[in-house]
C-alpha cells in the first residue's frame, strides 16, 4: 500500500468511527469493556492520563497511532530535540527542554552546545535569589527586599503568575506582583502599599520592545527615582531579556540581567531566567525540583512508546475531540485552586501555538487549534456547568486534580468534597441521566404524572459528553513542571498533526503596528479622517468624553 492509500485508509476509518461515536456514544463502550480504565489510562512522572471517557475505541486509537505516523510525530520530536531549526518562519530551533536538561543530555541549538550557557544563568539567578532573599542584596538604603514587582507580558508573565501561585505553599522569600497591562490602573494599584526602598523591579522581556513592558518599566524606574534618587535605580532593578543591548541602556547593572536565547519562545519560557520570580519566592532548590519534573516529561516523550506516551496520547485525544469530532473548543478545569491561572497560561501556550491559519507549506490549513478556556472547579459548577451538561454544544473537559492537599488533616473535609465533585463531574457528562430517570426521580420526589411529564425533558443530560483527567499526588514543583511540560509537547504533537508551525506568532502583529499609527490620533495630534467610519466615530466620542 503506498503512503497515500495508507494516509486515505486512516482517514477514512477516522471520519468512520467519528460517526459511529456520535452514534455508540461513551457510556456504550465500558458497558462492552469493563476494563475499559486500565485499557484507556497511562501514566508518567507523577502523572495518570484518564482518557477513557471519551469515545476513542481500540480501533479508533489504532487509526490515530496510524495517522501520528503519517505525520511523523515522533521524527519531528527527535528534529525538535536535536535542535534543529523547526521554526521555520522565524529560522530558529526550539529547545526549551535545554532549560531543564542535565549537561550529559547534551543539547545543541543547530549544532552548538548550549548545557554550559543554560548552566550559566541558572547558577547566577540561583546566587542573585539567594542573596536577595538573605539580606545580602538590599535595596539602596540597605533594607531587605521585601516585595518583588514583574513587570511583563505575554509569557514574560503568565507563567511567572501561574506558576507563583500554584506553588503558593513552598513561598518563603519576598512577596511576589505582577503587572502587564499597559493600563495604568495595574501598576497604580499594584505599587499602592509598597515602599519603594524594599521593592525590588523584575523588567522581563524577551525583545525590550514591547510597549506594555516598556512603558510599565519606565513609570516603576519613575516612581523608584522620585522616592530615592537616580542613583538608587540601579539596586531595585533587574532585568530579564535576549536583548542584552536595549537592557544596558535602560541602566540596569550588567550583574542583574539574565538572558535567554532565541530559541526559547516567550511562551515557552517560564524554565529560563524568566522564571526568575518564581525562584525569588520558593528558592532555588525548589525552583531545580520544579525543572526535574519538566526534564521527567521530556524523556518520557523522547522514549515511551505511542500507547504509553502520555504527550502523544494527549495530543491525540486533542486532535480527536478538534479535528474529527468537530468540537470548536476545550476546556481546561483544574479542581485544584491554586491552579487557577493555568487556563490562561495554556490559552497564550496553545492558541498562540496553534492558532494558525496557514501550514507549514505556506497553504491554508482546513482546521487548525481549538479555543482553549476554563476556570477552577467547584467555582465552575456555579457558572457554566449548565451548557456543558445541557448545553447543544459539546465541550470536551480536561479535569486536573490533586489526591492530596497541602492544608493538614484540620481541613480533610475539603479535599475529600473537592475530590467527589470532581469525579462526579465527568461520570455525570459521561452517564448522563434519561428521560425515564427523570420522570421517575421526579414521581419519587411526589410530583403528580402531568407535572413530571412536564418538567421531565428539561432534566434529561445527555451524557456520552467527553472528558480526560489528569491525577497526580500533590500539587509539587516537581509536579508542576511535569504538568506543564505535558502540556507544552501535547501542543506539539497536535500542530504536527494539523500540519503547522507552533512556534511563531506573526498573529500578534498587526494588531501593534495599527496601535502604533493610532496613539497621535488617540491624543488629537493627527486627524482621524483617513481611517474607517468606525474607527473615526469612537475617536470622536473618546475625545468628545475625554474633554467633558
Ligand atoms: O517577552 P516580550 O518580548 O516582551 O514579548 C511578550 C509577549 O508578546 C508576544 O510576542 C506576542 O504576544 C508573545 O509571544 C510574548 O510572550
Amino acid at each position: 500500500m503506498t503512503t497515500q492509500q495508507q494516509a486515505s485508509e486512516t482517514k477514512t476509518t477516522l471520519e468512520t468511527r467519528a460517526a459511529a461515536a456520535q452514534e455508540v456514544g461513551i457510556k456504550r463502550l465500558f458497558a462492552n469493556d469493563p476494563a475499559r480504565f486500565t485499557d484507556f489510562s497511562a501514566s508518567a512522572a507523577g502523572l495518570l492520563l484518564d482518557y477513557s471517557k471519551t469515545a476513542i475505541d481500540a480501533t479508533t486509537r489504532a487509526a490515530l497511532f496510524a495517522l501520528a505516523e503519517e505525520a511523523e510525530v515522533e521524527a519531528k520530536r527527535d528534529s525538535m530535540f536535536a535542535g534543529k531549526r523547526i521554526n521555520i518562519t522565524e529560522n530558529r530551533s526550539v529547545l526549551h527542554v535545554a532549560l531543564r536538561a542535565e549537561p550529559a543530555d547534551g543539547y545543541r541549538a543547530d549544532g552548538d552546545p548550549v548545557s554550559a550557557e543554560v548552566m550559566d544563568v541558572l547558577n547566577a539567578m540561583a546566587n542573585f535569589s539567594t542573596k536577595v532573599r538573605n539580606g545580602e542584596i538590599t535595596g539602596s538604603g540597605g533594607d531587605l527586599i521585601t516585595d518583588v514587582v514583574n513587570i511583563g507580558i505575554g509569557g514574560s508573565d503568565l507563567g511567572p503568575v501561574m506558576a507563583t501561585l500554584a506553588l503558593a505553599p513552598y513561598h518563603d522569600g519576598p512577596r511576589t506582583h505582577f503587572v502587564s497591562n499597559v493600563d495604568g490602573a495595574h501598576l497604580a494599584d499594584t505599587l499602592k502599599g509598597l515602599e519603594p526602598k524594599t521593592t525590588l523591579f523584575i523588567i522581563a522581556s524577551k525583545t525590550f520592545t514591547t510597549i506594555e513592558t516598556m512603558t510599565n518599566a519606565e513609570t516603576a524606574r519613575q516612581w523608584i527615582v522620585s522616592a530615592l534618587g537616580e542613583a538608587a535605580v540601579g539596586d531595585h532593578f533587574a532585568a530579564v531579556s535576549t536583548a542584552l543591548d536595549k537592557v544596558d541602556a535602560f541602566g540596569i547593572a550588567s550583574d542583574r540581567i539574565f538572558g535567554f536565547w532565541e530559541w526559547v519562545g516567550g511562551r515557552y519560557s517560564i524554565w529560563s531566567a524568566i522564571g526568575l520570580p518564581l525562584m525569588l519566592a520558593i528558592g532555588p532548590d525548589n525552583f531545580r525540583a520544579f525543572l526535574s519534573g519538566a526534564r521527567e516529561i521530556d524523556q518520557h516523550f523522547k522514549s515511551a512508546p505511542m500507547d504509553q506516551n502520555l504527550p502523544i496520547l494527549l495530543g491525540l485525544v486533542g486532535y480527536w475531540h478538534r479535528a474529527m469530532m468537530d468540537y470548536p473548543t476545550r476546556a481546561i478545569i483544574p479542581y485544584d485552586q491554586r491552579l487557577s491561572r493555568f487556563p490562561a497560561y495554556l490559552q497564550q501556550l496553545d492558541m498562540e501555538s496553534n492558532g494558525k491559519g496557514v501550514g507549514l507549506d505556506g497553504k491554508l490549513v482546513p482546521i487548525s487549534g481549538p479555543v482553549v478556556w476554563g476556570e477552577p472547579g467547584t467555582n465552575g459548577q456555579h457558572a457554566f456547568f449548565q451548557l456543558i451538561h445541557q448545553g447543544t454544544e459539546i465541550i470536551p473537559i480536561e479535569f486536573l486534580v490533586g489526591a492530596r492537599a497541602h492544608e493538614g488533616s484540620g481541613m480533610a473535609m475539603h479535599q475529600t468534597l473537592l475530590l467527589a465533585n470532581c469525579l462526579a463531574q465527568s461520570e455525570a457528562l459521561m452517564k448522563g441521566r434519561s428521560l425515564d430517570e427523570a420522570r421517575q426521580q421526579l414521581l419519587e420526589a411526589g410530583k403528580s404524572a402531568d407535572d413530571a411529564e412536564r418538567i421531565a425533558p428539561h432534566r434529561v443530560f445527555s451524557g456520552n459528553r467527553p472528558s480526560v483527567t489528569i491525577l497526580y499526588a500533590k500539587l509539587d514543583p516537581k509536579t508542576l513542571g511535569a504538568l506543564i511540560a505535558l502540556y507544552e509537547h501535547r501542543v506539539f504533537v497536535e500542530a504536527q498533526l494539523f500540519g503547522i508551525n507552533a512556534f511563531d506568532q506573526w498573529g500578534v502583529e498587526l494588531g501593534k503596528e495599527l496601535a502604533n499609527n493610532l496613539v497621535p490620533v488617540v491624543t488629537g495630534e493627527a486627524s482621524a479622517d483617513d481611517r474607517d467610519a468606525s474607527t473615526k466615530g469612537l475617536v470622536a466620542a473618546i475625545q468628545s468624553l475625554r474633554s467633558a
